[in-house]
């Protein structure tokens, strides 16, 4: 096909306009690249919200660990931890605020993950989908949200290098993203990564989503 007759992919992302209006908070749509799509979000979270994730968060937080074997590897520096889905009331309202950004079920979620990063942590290119040859592409990731939790004093931006894109962490603000394309150049355009910390601390909530449900 002709480049000018491309037609764009479907999008999982079902909401047009600048705001969505979930059951209990109005997210703000800041601004939206459209091919792959890659969303900033704002007013995700409150103030409140955010602080509480960090507090609950705070004293579970181990060294991240990626992969399969699940070992400690240099790619993420950071430290990390998931809160069990329906936790407690404040991750089931989360969830269920989540999950109609996202347009996907809770169900089909991995569970929010809290990662926090130090002066020079960081989070290396990479992508969220599984590879073919991993045993988790079978129900692979379609989308992900990663909401910043509070405004960091330098660096520890999210970078879609294949892009020349980045986004600086503001508290409650969140940048949404997804990959379940047919063309795989377009899923190949999503690798991102967290840059590293330069000053003050970075703490993120990332949701992923499945295209099956989980549970
Ligand atoms: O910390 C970030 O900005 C990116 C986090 C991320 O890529 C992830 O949690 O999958
Ligand atoms: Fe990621």
């Amino acid at each position: 096909m002709a480049p000018d007759t491309k037609v764009k992919e479907q999008t999982i992302f079902n909401h047009k306009g600048n705001q969505i209006k979930t059951e209990d908070r109005d997210v703000n749509i800041l601004a939206r690249f459209e091919e792959p799509l890659i969303v900033i979000l704002d007013n995700v979270l409150s103030d409140e919200e955010c602080n509480e994730l960090i507090k609950m968060s705070k004293d579970k937080m181990e060294r991240s660990k990626i992969g399969v074997i699940r070992e400690v590897n240099q790619i993420r520096t950071s430290d990390g931890m998931f809160f069990q889905e329906n936790e407690n009331d404040t991750i089931i309202k989360i969830e269920k605020r989540i999950s109609s950004i996202m347009n996907i079920p809770v169900e089909h979620g991995d569970g929010i993950q809290i990662l926090k990063y130090t002066p020079g942590q960081e989070y290396k290119a990479h992508f969220d989908f599984f590879s073919s040859t991993n045993r988790a592409s079978i129900n692979n990731r379609i989308s992900t949200i990663v909401i910043y939790l509070n405004d960091v004093e330098h660096g520890g931006e999210t970078f879609f290098p294949k892009l020349n894109f980045s986004v600086s962490p503001k508290k409650g603000m969140a940048v949404y993203f997804e990959y379940f394309y047919n063309d795989k150049e377009l899923k190949e355009q999503t690798l991102h990564g967290g840059a590293p910390v330069i000053a003050g601390e970075k703490w993120v909530a990332t949701q992923w989503m499945r295209r099956q449900r989980l549970r």
